[in-house]
């Protein structure tokens, strides 16, 4: 099976005024496409810087990142963003829905920015599949957290992308609400044939998972494969 995501010696430090603090050491795993993966790992593992390094959202010290068959250190930041907008997906904790646009408007607008000229067609299509057709015009605000999730996962799939990034995507959520997020993630992701990275406190949410990495301190203690 093809490998989507490669990281090699990977690491990374945050400096703030002349302190250098150290976040990850010494990286190594891989992906391969189509799995299921899960970060987890106590807070301030390092769990969201790494999954920032790899969608080429941050750059690392060291270390080297393949994503996509493409070195991401070896492209410049435009085609970084390229690679990001055409293979790429990504679900945050805290939705990040525009509040200006409607939910139809939140899934068809960077559509329509990329030249997609079915993107209402099939934003319609991804509401209907998150049980949310009914909503299409009313804006984040009105919508309750769980609703905005869904809204983000239709998004978030809409480019058909090769891999997707999830930070804590039920982070915000009851466990309810966040157990149907995650059965609908999965299904969405197993529709399309994604491969899915997802960063996550919840052990049930990572046991769904095919592979999960285990961090602690900024390195990894454990690299569990479950296929
Ligand atoms: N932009 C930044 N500047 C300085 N330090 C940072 C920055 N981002 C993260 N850190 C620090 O890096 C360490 C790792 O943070 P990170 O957010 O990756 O951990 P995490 O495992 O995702 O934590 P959590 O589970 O609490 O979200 C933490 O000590 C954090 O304070």
């Amino acid at each position: 099976m093809a490998k989507i995501l490669n990281v090699r010696n990977l690491e990374k430090s945050y400096t703030s005024g002349t302190k250098k603090l150290q976040v990850l050491y010494d990286i190594n795993f891989e992906v391969e496409a189509q799995k299921t993966f899960a970060i987890v790992g106590p807070s301030g593992s390092g769990k969201t810087t790494l999954l920032g390094l790899c969608a080429g959202l941050d750059r690392p010290d060291s270390g080297s990142i393949h994503l996509c068959n493409e070195e991401l250190g070896k492209l410049s930041e435009d085609e970084n963003a390229v690679l990001r907008n055409q293979k790429v997906g990504f679900i945050f904790q805290n939705f990040q829905l525009l509040p200006s646009l409607t939910a139809l408007e939140n899934i068809a607008v960077p559509l329509e920015l990329q030249g997609d000229k079915g993107a209402t067609r099939i934003g319609k299509e991804l509401l209907e599949k998150v049980g949310l057709s009914n909503r299409a015009h009313h804006y984040p605000s009105q919508l309750s957290g769980g609703e905005q999730q869904r809204v983000a996962l239709a998004r978030a799939f809409s480019n058909r992308p090769s891999i997707l990034f999830a930070d804590e995507p039920t982070g915000n959520l009851d466990s309810e609400t966040g157990e149907k997020v995650v059965s609908l993630l999965f299904e969405l992701n197993k529709e399309a044939g994604t491969t899915l990275i997802i960063v996550t406190h919840d052990l049930e949410l990572a046991k769904k998972t095919q592979q999960i990495l285990r961090l602690k301190g900024g390195r990894i203690v454990e690299n569990e494969k479950t296929w």
